[in-house]
């Protein structure tokens, strides 16, 4: 795995971070980032959340993986997490704007595209592996597809 990302649930609120830095710099996502070497993905997810937005994780559980291929060459995985559990009040950082967003009103149409794919699968409890194309180094979404797992 390459990548996390911290789904963080506090009942029908979502937690979401506006990125001012980094890959995705400008769009609405989640927290998260690569995982260092010697990190497991739940210490990633945990370590990005607090790095990113200030919230301490309690426990975060694996939920699946996004497989990206990129030009047709490049391959990243990106583990998904989700925490229920977490301690303290979010904070504006150096790499985010963090919100608690309704999960009727999560803004698609200013995130990455394929995650309109695969956030509702999430959002009703389903552990998932999802594959997505992009070409032109991430600036085009070509498709792709999930399984529940
Ligand atoms: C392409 O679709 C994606 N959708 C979503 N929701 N998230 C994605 C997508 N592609 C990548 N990501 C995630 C994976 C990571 O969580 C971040 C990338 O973060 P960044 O490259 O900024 O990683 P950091 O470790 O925070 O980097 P710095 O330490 O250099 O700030 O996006």
């Amino acid at each position: 795995m390459d990548t996390c990302i911290s789904i963080v649930l506090d009942s029908n609120k979502i937690l979401m971070i506006y990125k001012k830095r980094g890959l995705g710099k400008g769009l609405y996502n989640f927290p998260g980032g690569k995982i260092k070497s010697n990190e497991k993905g739940e210490e990633c997810a945990i370590r990005e959340l607090k790095e990113e937005t200030g919230l301490i994780g309690e426990v975060a559980e694996y939920i699946g993986k996004i497989t990206f291929i990129i030009n047709d060459n490049r391959i990243e995985e990106m583990g998904i997490y989700l925490i229920k559990k977490f301690k303290g009040n979010i904070i504006e950082t150096d790499e985010a704007i963090p919100m608690w967003i309704n999960v009727n009103e999560i803004p698609y149409d200013k995130m990455w595209e394929d995650d309109k794919e695969w956030v509702p699968l999430v959002l009703a409890g389903y552990k998932i592996e999802c594959k997505f194309y992009f070409s032109n180094n991430w600036e085009k979404f070509i498709g792709g597809s999930c399984k529940v797992i």
